[in-house]
């Protein structure tokens, strides 16, 4: 059924698509519908031409079009009733579908180089286990399962199959507008700061409110998901719903962080001219979310087990993981490429730098094998990578980050800032940096490419908008520690020692 609100149509979910889609197709329908998004206070008309956001829509576009390689084609995508569906959106039966999962994360990870934070493969985990899980959403106390609206487990498989049938790409907002920490939501001086449901219609459910956070805007649909950091005093909250709605839903608007990507030439910007996926903050004028759309309502307790009840936050830590070694192999890459040029290798402290990246390397490769080597199949069937190397890896991984970038600075040192753009190498001094900039084993153009590609990673805005990306995309560092804390089993260990104190 096709609903109205604010003079417009809200189509309904249409399953049953034409599975994986090229970067084309992806292109044409975020050009023809795009996104409420404003960048410098003014409204993005087409996402796809816009100075600022034309260059991260072309490299989405690229990721899609890597599903249709020859090569990478079976890894990449997999068969199902005759169609092929992207690899994420499958769901693992087995440690071998998980390999291939991994296989296909980590591709498509190496494509940004590990950059691109939120490739759909995130969000295409969250919503493959949440599908998978569907059962869990009827558990919630405002469920009415096989009513049409209220069939909550119903509406979350269905979104799933609309999903994965037509290879949408999704961001999502969990946490709301950061005002004042030591209170409630419902304690802000407006009730509706906070996202929270204001009524519910024949149609559907009309919230308002905003949310704080949502990389990759350019994105066909939002995912607003209960979080897990949902304080409140009562069981029931007007702040406690899960649902899924396109990002150009009436009353629905992005406000973009200022733009990373200044459309300079990927020779001089290699990674902040390809992949500045954008943040937005989320504000939602009295939104109509169709039923069929809700997956929660109302319900704390549910809302905050979501992510770990259906296992959704293993499957994204899966793909975390992969895409965090994907991220650590261009450091190396990156780094033993500088001590290469200046002929630095020699010298034993830069050895121990670059241990230390092949450490932190090899740390997080073992956490993925060992997260799929003890998975497990959860209540629903669906083989879970284990959660205490995963969670090893994400409290690990924002804790350390911020050493890559250092030990690059440290390594490459001058060269990372004397580094003259293509402009200055075709302009009247391009004959003396040729001479004085050239090195060992390599000319001045490949070697400025490769600082350049340095500075990206270590210096630039790019750079510090990934470092912050770094420790707060999953969470709260902080908090994460706690979770950890509170979920993990020490017994055995606490028993051993027991045991030796007895020791005669
Ligand atoms: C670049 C970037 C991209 C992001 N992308 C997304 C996205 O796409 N979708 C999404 O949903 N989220 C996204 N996030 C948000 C991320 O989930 C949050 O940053 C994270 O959960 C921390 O919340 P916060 O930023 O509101 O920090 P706050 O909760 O405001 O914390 C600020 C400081 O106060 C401390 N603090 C606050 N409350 C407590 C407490 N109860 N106990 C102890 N210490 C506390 C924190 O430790 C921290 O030091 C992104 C964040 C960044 C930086
Ligand atoms: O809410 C939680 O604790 C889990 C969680 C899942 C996905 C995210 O992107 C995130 O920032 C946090």
């Amino acid at each position: 059924m096709t609903t109205e609100f604010k003079g417009q149509t809200i189509p309904p979910m249409h399953t049953g698509g034409q599975g994986a889609v090229t970067g084309q197709r992806f292109l044409d329908r975020l050009r023809q519908n795009p996104p409420t998004l404003y960048i410098d206070g003014q409204r993005v008309a087409d996402p796809t031409t816009h100075p600022s956001t034309r260059n991260m829509c072309q490299s989405l576009a690229g990721l899609y079009d890597l599903q249709f390689q020859e090569d990478l084609k079976e890894t990449l995508t997999y068969e199902d009733g005759g169609k092929r569906y992207a690899r994420s959106f499958m769901v693992p039966r087995t440690k071998d579908d998980l390999r291939l999962i991994a296989e296909s994360h980590r591709i498509r990870a190496n494509y940004g180089l590990g950059f691109l934070g939120r490739a759909p493969d995130y969000m295409n985990a969250n919503v493959m286990a949440a599908g998978a899980g569907a059962e869990y959403f009827n558990g919630c106390s405002a469920a009415v399962p096989g009513d049409p609206k209220r069939d909550f487990a119903a509406n979350m498989r269905r979104y799933y199959e609309y999903v994965q049938g037509n290879d949408l790409c999704l961001t999502h907002a969990l946490t709301n507008p950061q005002v004042n920490r030591s209170k409630m939501a419902s304690e802000l001086p407006d009730p509706y700061i906070a996202l929270g449901i204001v009524e519910e219609t024949d149609e559907g459910v009309i919230v308002r409110g905003a949310r704080m956070m949502a990389t990759l805007p350019i994105a066909d649909e939002i995912l607003i998901f209960p979080s897990t950091v949902l304080k409140e005093n009562a069981d029931k909250s007007r702040y406690a719903m899960g649902f899924g709605i396109p990002t150009n839903t009436p009353g629905l608007s992005f406000q973009c962080r200022e733009p990373i990507d200044v459309g300079r030439d990927p020779e001089d910007h290699p990674l902040s001219s390809r992949f500045d996926e954008q943040d937005a903050f989320v504000i939602f004028d009295d939104v109509l979310v169709p039923w069929e759309r809700i997956f929660l309502l109302y319900d704390v307790e549910l809302a905050n087990k979501a992510y770990a009840g259906t296992d959704a936050v293993l499957h994204m830590a899966y793909q975390v993981v992969n895409l965090k070694i994907a991220k650590t192999e261009a450091f190396l890459g990156t780094a033993q490429s500088i001590v290469n040029a200046i002929g630095s290798g020699g010298f034993q402290h830069v050895q121990a730098k670059i241990a230390e990246i092949i450490i932190m390397l090899e740390i997080m490769k073992a956490l993925e094998v060992a997260a799929r080597e003890q998975a497990e199949p959860n209540d629903y069937g669906v083989m879970t990578p284990a959660r205490a190397p995963l969670d090893a890896a994400r409290n690990y991984y924002p804790a350390n980050h911020a050493r890559l970038p250092e030990l690059l600075q440290l390594l490459g040192a001058s060269g990372i800032i004397m580094m003259p753009s293509k402009a200055d190498r075709e302009g009247p001094l391009g004959p003396q940096i040729a001479k004085y900039l050239q090195t060992g084993n390599a000319n001045a153009d490949e070697r400025l490419r490769l600082f350049r590609l340095a500075w990206d990673m270590s210096m630039s805005s790019f750079a510090g908008r990934q470092e912050l990306y770094e420790r707060y995309f999953f969470g709260d560092p902080v908090r994460m520690h706690s979770a950890l804390y509170e979920v993990y089993d020490s017994s055995e260990a606490v028993a051993r020692i027991g045991e030796f104190l007895q020791r005669k």
